[in-house]
């Protein structure tokens, strides 16, 4: 029977406030988004094991197309292997509104909304999990 931790997804949303412009064009670092892959990555832990977890490293992270100030972006984990005490997580995150070039703040819902990284990661939770 297979563990029904597998397959557990969670998806935050976020608007990228202009203070994260990084780089020229207002694009935002790349750190930004692992920092939105670690929040997922709690919330599942949360849900898995309840506990926040710790990441404990990346199989692999490909920075994809741009994130910039103003989008608001979609970021999802699914859990796609569970161990010991790790779970392995394949993350995507996903830009789904843009402010309109050459306007002050027009901005719009994309129809085809565009993958900006993809990784695979694992977390590690304590071996007692701390159920309350
Ligand atoms: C949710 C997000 C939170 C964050 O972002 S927190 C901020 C960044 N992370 C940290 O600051 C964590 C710092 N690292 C640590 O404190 C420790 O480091 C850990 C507690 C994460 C792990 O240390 P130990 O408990 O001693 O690890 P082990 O007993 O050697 O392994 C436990 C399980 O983890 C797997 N594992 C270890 N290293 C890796 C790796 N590099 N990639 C993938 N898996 C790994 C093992 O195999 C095993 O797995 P199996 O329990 O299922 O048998």
């Amino acid at each position: 029977m297979s563990d029904p931790r597998l397959g557990l997804t969670v998806i935050h949303r976020r608007y990228v406030g202009y203070n994260h412009a990084h780089y020229a064009g207002n694009l935002v670092d790349g750190a930004f988004t692992l920092g939105l892959f670690g929040d997922v990555a709690t919330e599942i832990c949360i849900r898995t094991d309840s506990d926040e977890g710790l990441f404990v490293g990346y199989a692999s992270v490909e920075f994809l197309a741009p994130v910039r100030a103003g989008d608001v972006v979609e970021t999802e984990g699914t859990v796609t292997r569970v161990g010991n005490r790790s779970r392995e997580i394949t993350f995507t995150s996903r830009v789904v509104c843009r402010g309109v070039a050459g306007t002050d703040s027009a901005s719009q819902l994309l129809a085809d909304p565009i993958l900006t990284v993809r990784a695979v990661g694992t977390v590690v939770v304590p071996s007692i999990a701390t159920v309350p």
